[in-house]
């Protein structure tokens, strides 16, 4: 009975766009309901599930927050996620809507068509599919060299073909999605945060919205609820890969670099950026020992945009590991990022 699916939101977006901002947001901000989280990244450093669960929110308790490490829960479906929900679904005090955060490279589309699954499809509903979007890398031409060109193809045509890979899992993102989150609107200016907005609109289906705000500030009203029933309307999500029963990831590589204790993160932070402009390195992220410091140090980098802070103190008997998980396109240069890193 369709009453009582529950439902899932799905958050697609490139790398970096803001993802885990904007869920943490959600969850400190969603009271009224009992949620759990199924995140999906790369690497087994687990960065996203550890700033979750570091939230502590009662709604939204660890055991309703499932990490799948493999990196792309879209090719994954039946071994991975199908198994998860069912867990999710299992415990006493079911959740009563389950947000799904989908890695910077997954595509949306397979993962709505696993909603059409009968084991899947009689408990679950996409109540909606949401592209954050990084409206500075968007700005700055990161992914679509034009993206009124790209409309006007899809409208011409069922499938549209580039060789960018960056493009191609951006836009197919943004035509999977229901609803449109412009973010890091702080880094825009006025013309370009509308030039950007008008480019999304004409990016995504037909009457999308495009809201557009700073470190994911989205009521969750307007998030939650959209009672969109993606997976009965997949026909009106063209995607790159349509073709494709499974696609694959060799367009990109992402590894896990283990570096020494620091003592200066902001020499580290240099690093970082000079790593990610000789490289085009799209993703740096992980905790890091500070050598004489309680607490760990988060460091996010999305292209040589580098952030850190102390997201919490070390605890007793956990390994003061340091690694960050690098990301970028193909053929990306192991050893020599690897070796730029750990320069003392
Ligand atoms: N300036 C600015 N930075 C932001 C904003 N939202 C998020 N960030 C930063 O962008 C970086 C990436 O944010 P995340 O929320 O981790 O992005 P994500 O989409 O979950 O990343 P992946 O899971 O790796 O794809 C972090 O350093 C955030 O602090 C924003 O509105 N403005």
């Amino acid at each position: 009975m369709s009453a009582a699916k529950i439902p899932a939101t799905i958050i697609t977006g490139f790398l970096g766009a803001g993802k885990t901002t904007l869920i943490r947001h959600v969850l400190e901000n969603a009271h009224d309901r009992r949620l759990a989280l199924v995140i999906n990244e790369f690497g087994d450093v687990g960065v996203d599930g550890d700033i979750l669960r570091a939230c502590g929110v009662e709604n939204c308790p660890e055991e309703n927050i499932v990490e799948l490490a493999n990196g792309c829960l879209c090719c994954t479906v039946a071994d991975d996620f199908v198994p998860a929900i069912e867990a999710l679904l299992a415990h006493e005090k079911r959740p009563e809507h389950i947000i799904i955060e989908t890695s910077g490279l997954a595509l949306p589309k397979p993962l709505v068509k696993a909603f059409d699954w009968p084991a899947i499809r009689s408990k679950l509903t996409v109540d909606g599919v949401i592209a954050v979007i990084d409206g500075k890398a968007v700005a700055e031409g990161r992914f679509a060299d034009d993206l009124d060109a790209i409309a006007q193809e899809r409208a011409e045509t069922e499938t549209i073909d580039h060789d960018n890979p960056l493009e191609e899992v951006f836009e197919d993102q943004l035509a999977c999605a229901d609803l449109v989150i412009l973010n890091k609107t702080d880094l825009l200016d006025e013309a370009e945060e509308a030039a950007v907005a008008a480019q999304l609109s004409r990016g995504a289906r037909a009457s999308v919205k495009v809201v557009r705000v700073r470190d994911g500030h989205v009521d969750p009203l307007v998030l939650l609820g959209l009672a969109a029933a993606a997976e009965d309307d997949l026909a009106n999500r063209p995607s790159h890969h349509d073709a494709e029963t499974e696609h694959d990831h060799d367009d990109f590589d992402s590894f896990v670099v283990s570096i020494p204790a620091i003592s200066d993160p902001a020499a580290l932070v240099t690093k970082l950026v000079e790593a990610a402009r000789a490289h085009d390195v799209l993703r740096v992220k992980g905790f890091v020992e500070v050598a004489g410091k309680p607490m760990r140090l988060l460091v996010q980098g999305v292209g040589a945009r580098v952030q850190h802070h102390f997201d919490r103190p070390w605890k007793s008997g956990e390994e003061r590991a340091s690694r960050l998980v690098v990301i970028g396109e193909k053929g990306l240069d192991r050893e020599s990022i690897a070796a730029m890193l750990a320069q003392p």
